[in-house]
């Protein structure tokens, strides 16, 4: 389907959606220093053609303004005249799409995510095991395992991207960049929420089990 076919009414909710998913995430110290971006899709998933709305690179995303977002193609180019530029990771982004046809993708830099990237960075996996939230991203054996691939944060973007297909997990909904944050995503913006919140929850435990294990008794 075109852009021009997806109702202005599809459009406006899904920005309204990010606006508010923005804003909460913002609330929880998720964007320090401007870091961040988040899109959703609008309209059908089709490989060779599909549409999303994204952060414009840069900008405060503790703010609500008129200027936060814009609507790009599958290749990450604006569809509309604007001024604004989207994402400096838009790309990544794009390529999440393409691999999973998911809904929404999601990235936030926390203490978190950043300290546990950089401890199993060398590894190229996080490896989780045992911990209940693991249920979050619809995987309910017990004593399950996952583990999360880790990406080089090249500072060229397409140079990371190219990386993507090599290592996404079907089963796990995200990959981390070194020393850098997490790209989550689900089919809609809920589950790309739901997914984010479990990985963040998910390393914070991870870190804090790596400190008490090198407490002595
Ligand atoms: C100051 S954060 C450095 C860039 C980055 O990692 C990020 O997530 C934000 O980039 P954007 O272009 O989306 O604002
Ligand atoms: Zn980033």
């Amino acid at each position: 389907m075109g852009f021009e076919k997806i109702t202005l009414e599809h459009k406006r909710q899904v920005l309204e959606e990010l606006a508010d998913i923005k804003a909460l995430f913002a609330s929880r110290n998720w964007f320090p220093g401007t870091s961040g971006n988040l899109s959703m899709r609008v309209g059908e998933f089709d490989p060779e053609q599909f549409y999303f709305a994204v952060t414009a690179s840069g900008k405060d995303k503790s703010l609500r303004t008129p200027e936060d977002f814009l609507f790009v193609d599958k290749h990450g180019k604006a569809i509309e005249t604007t001024t604004l530029k989207p994402s400096a990771e838009t790309l990544i982004h794009c390529e999440i799409y393409r691999l999973t046809g998911c809904g929404a993708v999601f990235h936030v830099h926390t203490v978190f995510n950043n300290l546990i990237s950089e401890f199993f960075g060398a590894e190229g996996s996080v490896p989780i095991q045992g911990i209940e939230l693991i249920k979050a991203f619809n995987i309910w054996e017990e004593n399950a395992e996952i583990r999360v691939p880790v990406l080089p944060n090249f500072a060229d973007i397409p140079s990371i991207a190219e990386l993507v297909p090599g290592v996404l997990d079907p089963k796990v909904p995200g990959i981390l960049l070194r020393n850098h944050g997490i790209y989550a995503w689900g089919k809609d913006a809920f589950e790309a929420k739901r997914h984010l919140e479990a990985f963040e929850f998910l390393f914070e435990v991870m870190y804090r089990q790596l400190l008490l294990k090198g407490a002595s008794k």
